[in-house]
């Protein structure tokens, strides 16, 4: 561990000042394509149109006969396409792969002026952060680069999971961190097959009436990873990282998607994974603030004044921390807005019609 003098000091003579706050932009939704997918390339440039962040994948999903193709490919595609204010990111393979070195080194001295975010799979503690943060830091030197690279964590071993509040902390190039399910769930040795989601079997049921043991109690299914996105967002809000809910599986069901989105956004992430185009709107939508919960917060804020004391609106008590509350919601609905005109009139007419 850095000395908390030398942390934001470059880890590599000529490497770029790593940054003291992580950039505010949109990520509502960390779409995955694979480069060297003919199909999904093409697609690439549209994509960049709707989506916030465009994630190139190395990893997972991704043939090991594909390797090569897939890297070479995001290279192709990065100096090809404008991606406008669309970020582009990429997953490069796990740090016990044959793959990942060349991965570091192809993308940071080809394309490292165009990507944004570096995502690292099966991290396991800071230890793996500050392997990348110091390679990262030599390659950006040697390719003159201006920017430094952010490094996002997935949080998908049961190590990584213990270490969660040390790898938020590990480099002032923390970006974020999302959920692995499936690879969480193998290594913890969870018996669910999903790559996210809930399951029917892990519910709680209500006491029986009587002596009878089966009529007439409800069970309710419960959400399998909750206390994981808790104490990830936990440690990330504790170090000015951002958090994120990771896949959702099962494509056809949109239904179950958006309530998985859904509870991590109240939950406190700011995006999800999308693994098919089907899935962007999906999060587009959850991971925006509703205009109903935009103009209630406004209200809140307008009626609050200096945001101390306490007042009744419509018959709820409002104090300093609701307010603050309510200050998360509108700044994000106004991060949101800055860049995407129909929202900011969806939440300008919101607000105007509760003021009437
Ligand atoms: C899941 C898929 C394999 C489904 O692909 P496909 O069977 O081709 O679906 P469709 O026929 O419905 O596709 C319609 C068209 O859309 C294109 N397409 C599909 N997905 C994408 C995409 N992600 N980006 C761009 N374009 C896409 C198809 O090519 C079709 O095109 P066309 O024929 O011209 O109409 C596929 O969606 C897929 O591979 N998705 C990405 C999977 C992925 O990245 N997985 C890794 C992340 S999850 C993970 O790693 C687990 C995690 O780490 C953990 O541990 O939890
Ligand atoms: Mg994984």
């Amino acid at each position: 561990m850095r000395s908390p003098k030398d942390f934001f000091a470059p880890l590599a003579v000529g490497a770029p000042q790593p940054p003291r706050q992580i950039p505010v932009r949109p990520s509502r939704m960390i779409h995955f394509f694979d480069p060297g997918n003919e199909k999904m390339a093409a697609k690439v440039p549209d994509l960049a149109k709707k989506t916030d962040v465009l994630l190139g994948n190395l990893e997972d999903a991704v043939r090991a006969d594909r390797k090569e193709a897939a890297r070479a490919g995001l290279v192709s595609i990065a100096k090809a396409t404008d991606f406008g204010r669309t970020q582009l990111w990429t997953r490069v393979n796990s740090l016990d792969s044959p793959w990942v070195l060349d991965d570091l080194i192809t993308l940071v001295t080809e394309i490292g002026d165009k990507l944004d975010v570096i995502m690292v799979p099966k991290v396991e503690g800071a230890q793996d952060i500050h392997y990348v943060d110091r390679l990262l830091a030599q390659l950006e030197a040697r390719a003159g680069l201006t920017k430094p690279l952010l490094v996002h964590a997935i949080l998908e071993t049961a190590s990584g999971v213990a270490n969660v509040e040390e790898i938020a902390g590990a480099s002032p190039r923390m970006q974020g961190i999302s959920l692995g399910p499936a690879d969480l769930a193998a290594s913890r040795r969870m018996k669910t097959t999903r790559v996210g989601g809930g399951h029917p079997g892990y519910l709680v049921r209500t006491d029986p009436i009587g002596e009878d043991l089966t009529e007439g109690r409800t069970t309710y299914q419960q959400d399998l990873w909750h206390y994981t996105v808790a104490r990830m967002v936990d440690a990330c809000a504790m170090n000015g990282i951002l958090p994120y809910y990771g896949p959702f599986g099962d494509i056809r069901d949109v239904v179950a998607c958006e309530d998985q989105f859904r509870n991590a956004f109240l939950l406190g992430c700011v995006g999800a994974w999308s693994l098919h185009p089907v899935q962007i709107d999906i999060a587009k939508k959850v991971f925006s603030p509703s205009p109903a919960d935009v103009a209630w917060a406004r209200r809140v804020i307008a009626e609050m004044g200096d945001g101390t004391g306490a007042v009744m609106i419509d018959g709820k008590m409002q104090d300093d921390a609701s307010v603050k509350q309510c200050r998360v919601v509108v700044e994000l609905a106004d991060e949101l807005a800055a860049t995407d005109p129909e929202l900011a009139a969806a939440y300008d007419a919101a607000t105007k019609e509760i003021q009437s």
